[in-house]
């Protein structure tokens, strides 16, 4: 196995990836491309689906010829993706009806609205696990034949194809045209029943979607088809929705692990074991990587504004050039100076989900300056996640041991020690912050034998640096309060 490799494909909201794994879990190549973003309206924002494909297409080539890397070693390959984001392709040509809708859009809130209306809120939670909103596939497939010239009559005539990015990328890189999903992609389109797994016939008339349009959904890890690549068929053996495939990667596959991605947004995850636990604080409930064995849940909450507010700072208020000067700003300050930044510049989401709070900068005083600001930042990121947390540690009635980090803003220790005070958690960093890929990866080994089984893959990625809590608890006490008054004066602003 010394020259052989896996090849996961690691499809995300603004690049596309490729990174080769080693069978000691190392990383050999890394190619990456990004794309464009497309904002039609306001609040609106969609992909080009054959952008993506050929993006994909190119850094897979890119990769292998770069680490050198000859087809046949490509023992399997894995596929991780942007989750939600829909694309509706015709079942002959394979060409794209319209732009991909992205995860991050807001074009269908008016049909949300009209499920709320229908009285199917308590329904969907109950089975699909989510929550009615925008962000998931459903209503963005309902607009899509709603508002495509012809679309409604071919897609019932059974001349189209539904996909989320995984699935969407499946197709092309099959020669077959292989039209099917994993359970964590299924999960979030608020079609797919997570409890019986199987597409929800109420939810399909409620919505009316043909079935026709409809992937088959399998076990993340299973064989999906096969990829050309050049005169090899090689094996594609995994696929996830790249936060579960996150969760994954960091080995969280016990009830009570849990990690959280620190990248634009954070998006934290809790495995917990085979029985749902739904939610009573505004989280979801998802489904995490499954085998043929296990179809194991997870609770999820997401923050919007994470590494976001790095980014503000930056481009909105210039008090940065670069997100890693924040880390020695906030250090050279005794404390916040008792400056809270609320970056509810779209709202708030879990565990408040008040749609019009807007941001705010509170508790300032004449010795403020740009220091506490940026320290105020970072802090925002780690209260907010403190807040997810908090709400999955009460609806899965368990206290967390370790949360396992990853995504970019993970570099700054500053952050991450915070968190592990704030939140009186230890907080692990692991070796390969490439969590998401690794899990793809480790999908599709797995499934073709690359490593014989999961034990198997517990040394690959050690910590690098763990961070534990040594803040006081009344101090800990004192600025959740200040957190928790500042969330009150951001809340309801029109
Ligand atoms: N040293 C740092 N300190 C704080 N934030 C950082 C640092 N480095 C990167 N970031 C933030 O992390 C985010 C990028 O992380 P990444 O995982 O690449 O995000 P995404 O996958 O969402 O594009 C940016 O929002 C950036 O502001
Ligand atoms: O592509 P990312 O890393 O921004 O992740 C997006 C999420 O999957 C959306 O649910």
């Amino acid at each position: 196995m010394t020259d052989q490799y896996i090849l996961a494909l690691d499809q995300g909201t603004t690049s596309s990836r490729a990174v080769l794994f080693n069978v000691n879990g190392k990383i050999v190549g890394t190619a990456q491309r990004e794309f464009g973003q497309h904002y039609p309206e306001a609040g609106w924002v969609e992909h080009d689906a054959m952008e993506i494909w050929a993006g994909q297409r190119a850094v897979m080539t890119e990769v292998l010829a770069r680490s050198k890397v000859k087809h046949e070693q490509v023992t399997a390959i894995g596929i991780t993706n942007q989750r939600e984001t829909t694309v509706i392709w015709d079942a002959i040509s394979g060409e794209p009806i319209h732009n991909a809708i992205v995860w991050q859009c807001r074009r269908t809130s008016k049909q949300c609205q009209q499920l709320k209306q229908q009285g199917l809120e308590e329904y969907i939670q109950q089975t699909t696990g989510l929550v009615i909103d925008p962000y998931f596939s459903a209503t963005k497939i309902a607009w899509l034949l709603e508002h495509v010239e012809g679309a409604r009559e071919r897609a019932e005539r059974g001349e189209l194809r539904f996909g989320t990015i995984d699935c969407w990328l499946l197709w092309n890189l099959t020669e077959g045209r292989v039209h099917a999903t994993d359970h964590t992609n299924a999960a979030r389109t608020m079609l797919y029943d997570i409890h019986n797994r199987c597409w929800d016939v109420k939810l399909l008339e409620a919505l009316d979607i043909p079935a026709s349009l409809l992937p088959q959904v399998k076990p993340s890890q299973s064989l999906f088809g096969h990829a050309q690549l050049g005169p090899t068929q090689v094996p594609i053996a995994g696929m996830a929705g790249d936060q579960q495939a996150a969760l994954f990667g960091q080995q969280c596959i016990r009830p009570g692990m849990a990690k959280n991605t620190y990248g634009t947004g954070c998006f934290l995850l809790m495995h917990t074991g085979t029985k749902p636990v739904a939610s009573t604080h505004g989280l979801i409930t998802t489904l995490a990587c499954s085998d043929k064995n296990e179809t194991p849940y997870a609770l999820e909450g997401s923050v919007f504004m994470g590494g976001a507010c790095i980014q503000w700072l930056r481009d909105e208020l210039g008090l940065i050039r670069d997100a890693s000067e924040t880390q020695a700003m906030a250090e050279s300050v005794e404390d916040n100076g008792g400056a809270y930044l609320v970056p509810a510049f779209t709202g708030l989401g879990a565990p408040y989900w008040d749609p019009d709070a807007r941001g705010a900068l509170v508790g300032l005083t004449r010795g403020c300056n740009r220091n506490h600001i940026a320290r105020a930042a970072l802090e925002a990121i780690a209260y907010q996640s403190h807040d997810l947390l908090d709400a999955m540690q009460q609806d899965a009635q368990m206290t967390l041991t370790e949360l396992k980090v990853d995504g970019g803003a993970v570099a700054n220790d500053f952050l991450m020690q915070f968190q592990a005070d704030i939140s009186a958690t230890p907080v692990t960093r692991p070796s390969n912050n490439e969590t998401t890929a690794a899990g793809a990866a480790y999908l599709a080994g797995l499934q073709v034998g690359f490593w014989p089984n999961r034990e198997a893959l517990a040394g690959l990625n050690p910590p690098q640096q763990q961070f534990l809590p040594k803040m006081d608890s009344d101090q800990q006490q004192q600025l959740q309060q200040g957190w928790q008054q500042a969330v009150g004066q951001c809340r309801h602003h029109r």
